[in-house]
Formats: structure tokens, sequence, C-alpha cells
């Protein structure tokens, strides 16, 4: 597998383009099984959970076409794809290639809205809590779905299709919104969903569906109504910015110090990162371009943030904010509200010569002037980016084994960090 190897000690400076979102191509290429016609997709990040869904949808009977660099693309344009579902040959989502990827048990909601069944393995993905699937399952219950758990699958069926229903979320979750808005795009009438997720990955999906002929109002607030129509149509939609990699690249500024561009994202995305941020001691400006990150001669400052759902501090932007944390005058405190045992950096941290002790949900970090670079692993994909920010702030030389989950989530991650003058390189093996 291969590993990637940092020399720390330099201040990144330059442009990053960020790429498109990949919690938003995930959805926005599940919800291509929803129409017989073809969806394409703009701006699709070059991702291994990406060709993990193509394998998986192709599977399905999906035709999915890259289509290649056009004139004028830049370097890190994203890719498009022509998704065309428009015979559905098989209805089995297979253990093999669900237990890969947890989005990909997604499916479960067009398969069903469309082909008024479905077979799919209960999902895999990264080790960060146990993340059951229960409130999706109650979501295609409440569209009259009938389900059954058996042998590691979940057997749904509606024979005489959905119909339309209300969905009271007991606790804000991002698969279950975008389970239900899917499946009551397709139910016969009005479907309500309360205490929805806002993330802007839900209104990407909207607006991607309503453009495919669904009628979809109040994604990007709790409340989403749903007129269920009786087939969609074809669109072309591009992928949004990822809030998440541009979090990433701030905080790696904000640890090394320097001036970094981040070109294409957009702040309203992340404006509670950017706010703890400038709070830790950066300098934060945006304009139609993107946003700027500038940390010079000053410290990091500590301190105190706890996760929540959109729009508070995102559980995946709280390794990354913990690596920079690690070298903070003073103590912090981070609090992980969305999943139980998202904590696994930890004790890869504490290999650079980070001092943080938990308590429950609660990491209390005591700021260290100084990290040595070390041999890491992780074992999930913001953890892992977490250590290559340490890494890039640390004396000497760190080596990131098993850098699968980093690909999962980060294109070109050491191509980018490399042009903004970081020593990275990839040891391929
Ligand atoms: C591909 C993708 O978009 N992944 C994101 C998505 O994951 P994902 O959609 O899996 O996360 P959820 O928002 O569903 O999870 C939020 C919380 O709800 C719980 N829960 C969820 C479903 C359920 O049926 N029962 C239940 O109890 C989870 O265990 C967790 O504690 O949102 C998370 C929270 O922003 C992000 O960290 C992930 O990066
Ligand atoms: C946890 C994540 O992904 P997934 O939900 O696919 O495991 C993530 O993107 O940080």
């Amino acid at each position: 597998m291969d590993r990637i190897r940092i020399v720390g000690g330099n201040p990144l400076h330059g442009i990053i383009p960020i790429s498109g979102a990949k919690n938003a191509a995930l959805p926005l290429m599940i919800a291509g099984l929803l129409t017989p016609e073809t969806l394409i997709l703009d701006n699709v990040p070059r991702l291994a959970d990406v060709a993990q869904l193509q394998r998986i949808l192709g599977n399905h009977g999906v035709d999915i076409m890259a289509v290649g660099k056009r004139p004028g693309d830049g370097q890190y344009q994203g890719q498009t794809l022509q998704i065309s579902a428009a015979d559905i040959i098989d209805t089995t989502a297979p253990y093999e290639l669900v237990s890969r990827m947890r989005a990909s048990f997604w499916v479960i909601a067009p398969l069903l809205a469309r082909m008024h069944e479905a077979r799919v393995s209960l999902p895999g993905g990264c080790a960060i809590g146990t993340r059951p699937v229960d409130l999706l399952i109650m979501a295609l219950e409440r569209l009259g779905a009938g389900i059954d758990i058996a042998a590691g699958y979940v057997v749904a069926k509606a024979p005489g299709g959905l119909r339309g229903g209300t969905i009271d979320f007991p606790k804000v979750t991002v698969g279950g919104t975008h389970v239900a808005v899917m499946a009551a795009s397709l139910a016969k009438g009005t479907t309500i969903i309360t205490n929805a997720a806002c993330e802007p990955e839900i209104t990407d999906l909207a607006d991607c569906l309503n453009k495919m002929g669904a009628r979809i109002a109040g994604a990007g607030t709790p409340r989403i109504e749903i007129e269920g129509v009786a087939s969609l149509h074809g669109a072309r939609h591009t992928v949004l910015p990822d809030r998440i990699e541009a979090g990433t690249y701030a905080i790696a500024t904000a640890m090394t110090g320097g001036d970094v561009r981040l070109a294409g994202a957009r702040p309203e995305l992340l404006q509670s990162a950017l706010d703890v941020l400038a709070e830790a001691g950066a300098e934060i400006s945006s304009d139609a371009e993107g946003i700027r990150i500038v940390r010079n001669g000053h410290g990091i400052r500590p301190v105190q943030v706890t996760t929540a759902p959109f729009p508070g501090f995102p559980t995946d932007l709280q390794a990354q904010l913990m690596a920079l944390m690690v070298r903070a005058q003073g103590a912090s405190e981070i609090t992980e509200t969305i999943f139980e045992n998202r904590f696994m950096h930890v004790q890869e941290l504490a290999r650079f010569g980070a001092r943080i002790s938990l308590d429950g949900e609660t990491a209390r970090i005591e700021g260290v002037g100084t990290l040595r670079g070390a041999p890491v692993m992780a074992t999930d994909l913001r953890a892992s980016v977490s250590l290559v920010i340490a890494g890039l702030a640390a004396e000497g030389e760190t080596m990131i084994n098993r850098v699968y989950h980093l690909d999962r989530g980060f294109e070109r991650l050491e191509d980018k960090l490399k042009a903004c003058g970081a020593t990275i390189e990839r040891i391929r093996e």
C-alpha cells in the first residue's frame, strides 16, 4: 500500500484549487438511478470513493462515461460523468461492494422508489463509531416500504410504489435526509421531512433533483416538503466545492504559517470553521475567486469547539482542528457530539509529541511548542489528513502509512501541497 513521506517545517504559500465535494458527488451519482435518462454531473472529484461507487452503480446496470478534458480545462478540473440508468438489471447491492463505503447504502432509496424493491447489504465505511441505519429504514417505512433484515442485507419492498408521508427525524442525519429526499421524489403524494439535515450537500442534491423534474422545497432548512412526481428526467448539474477539503487546507495553512488562496472555495459553506480559525489567530478574507488564509509571525491561540450539524463546526474537520491545537499556546478543548468514537487520531498525534487527554466526548489538548516527525497510520479519512497537517509542521520526517483512506477523500493531496512549498511525496508500493 502507498505511503506518504513529509519533511515538515515549510510554510505554505500559493494557490490550492478546491475540488468538487465528495459528500455531494456521491448522493448525486446515486440520484442517477432515479431516471432512465442521462444525468450529467460536472466537477466530480477523482477519488477512490467515486470509483467505488461507479463499480456499485455498474453492478445495477448503470452506464457511466467519464468525459475527457475539454480545451481550457485546468490541471485540476473535475471530471464530467454521464450517468445513464436506462435499464436497472439488478436491485441487489452486494456486501463485497457496499461494505467498503457507507454512502453506497443510499442506493436503497432510488432502487426502491423506481423499481419498488431493493436488497442492500448493511454498510461499512470509516471506523468512527457504530453508525447504524435505523433512521434511514424508519424514513423508508414512513413512505410505505416493508423492510426485513436478513443475512446482513436490508430487504425493502413497496409493491404498489412508495407513497408520501411525514418523516420526523429524532436526530439530524445527513444520510437519512438524502435517502428520504430521493425516495419521496418518486412517491405518490406529499412528504414532509422535519428535523432534516441542513448541510449544503442536501441542498445540492435537491437542486439537482429539481432540475430533473422533482418538486422539493425547503432544502437547506430543517423542514423539507416534497411533492412526488411519476418520473424524473435527465439534467446537467455541477457538484458544489468541497467545504471539508477547503477547511482542511485552511487549517494546514494556519498550522504551518504562510499565505494560501483556496481557489473556488465558498466561505458560506464553512463559516463556522473560518470563525474558529480567525479566533485561533489566522487572517481570513474572501472574494469571488475563493478564500485567502494568512498566518504570519504570531502563534496559534487555543480555542474551545464543539462539533454540531451544519451550520455548526463540522465533525469532518474535528481531527484537523485537533492537529492545529497541538501547537497552540495554551490548552484547548474539542467536544465531538456527532460520532461517539471519532478520536482515533489522538493516539497517532501523540507520536508527534502531542499531549491530549480524553474525557468522554471531550478532548483536552495541551499545546506543545515543537512537534517531531514520526511513522504514523490512521484508520479513517479525516484522521489521516490530521496526521498530514501535523507532519507539515513537525521537525524532521513523517511517514504516513496506509494512505488508502486519504485517497477516498482528497484529490491529489500531495500535488496540491507540494505546489505550495511542502516537502511531501508519495511512495508507491
Ligand atoms: C458520505 C457522507 O456524506 N458522509 C457524511 C455524513 O455521514 P452520515 O450520513 O453517515 O452521517 P449522519 O448524519 O447520518 O450521522 C449523524 C449521527 O446520526 C447517527 N445515525 C445516523 C443514521 C441512523 O440511521 N441512525 C443514527 O443513529 C450516526 O450514528 C451519527 O451519530 O454526515 C456525517 C455528519 O456530518 C459526516 O461526518 C460524513 O462525512
Ligand atoms: C466520514 C466520512 O465519510 P463516510 O461517511 O463515507 O465514511 C467523511 O467524509 O469524513
